[in-house]
């Protein structure tokens, strides 16, 4: 197993002394038991709307310390597998470290390489921050990230433009492009539970989908992700050659700055 730095490396026991629901009964992220999973034939499948988006719409991509945002506009929408409308407030991305892969979520006990969760907000509110503190206030569709043969060219459309954003809090402008396509073209099978923000104020106001079908991406666009905040994350008491490296990135050959 890992040396014991590594658990105490990212220790969250103590946001729950800041933020009440931190400590609540309904977070996230759980461990997805297929064998407990129940079908559902009420669950229909996830529709998306106004996801393509043309070049000349610049969308705001953002190291924000934790993690990279893509901030979307609210034309793209949820129109199909919830019973109300929700629409887009920004995705990001959960990626790797030295100390394991980066999946929030895990199913049957297995991590992923990375995380995408889409975040949208019930229009039945009138604002994102109105509906965060709502039980029914947001959506967020996750898909898990593997490594796989060939470059995944939707992802390359923000990854290309990691080395613009290495520093914490700075920010770039990406072109438009089919947000779709970070998602699975399956959209029928997935796992849906009622939980929370996986990040303080760990508000549980989430309706989560999570899909079946993994995203690929080639190693290397894996290791570009996992090297964007390894600069930035706190200093670790670990070396990373105790740590479990899921991913070798010595051989991504992508020179950090
Ligand atoms: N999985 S998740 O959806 O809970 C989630 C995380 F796990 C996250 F880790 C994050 S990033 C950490 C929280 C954070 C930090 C800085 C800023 C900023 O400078 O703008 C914003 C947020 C993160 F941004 C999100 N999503 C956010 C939840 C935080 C508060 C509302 C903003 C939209 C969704
Ligand atoms: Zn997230």
């Amino acid at each position: 197993g890992s040396s014991p730095c590594c658990e105490t490396f990212t220790g969250t026991a103590h946001w729950s002394e800041d933020y009440l629901d931190c400590g609540g009964t309904k977070q996230s992220p759980v461990n997805v038991d297929a064998a407990q999973a129940i079908f559902s034939p009420d669950l229909r499948p996830i529709q998306l709307s106004g996801y393509s988006l043309p070049a000349n719409k610049l969308l705001k991509l953002k190291n924000n310390g934790h993690t990279v945002v893509l901030e979307l506009p609210e034309s793209l929408a949820l129109t199909g597998g919830y019973a109300q409308q929700y629409r887009a407030v920004q995705l990001h991305l959960h990626w790797g470290s030295p100390s394991g892969p980066g999946s929030e979520h895990t199913v049957n006990g297995r991590r992923f390489a990375a995380e995408i969760h889409v975040v949208h907000y019930n229009t039945k509110y009138d604002s994102f921050t109105e509906a965060m503190v709502h039980p029914d206030g947001l959506a967020v569709l996750g898909a898990f990230l593997e490594v796989g043969h060939g470059e995944n060219q939707y992802y390359h459309e923000i990854i290309k433009h990691l080395p613009e954003i290495q520093e914490v809090g700075q920010e770039t402008l990406v072109p438009g492009f089919n947000i779709a396509g970070l998602l699975p073209a399956n959209l029928k099978f997935y796992f849906h539970y009622n939980g929370s923000l996986t990040t303080p104020p760990c508000y549980q106001t989430v309706k989560w989908t999570i899909f079946n079908q993994t995203m690929l991406l080639s190693h290397r666009q894996v290791c570009q992700g996992n090297e964007l905040l390894a600069g930035s994350l706190p200093a670790s008491p670990c070396n990373w050659y105790r740590c479990p490296v899921p991913v070798i990135c010595s051989s991504c050959g992508s020179q950090r700055r």
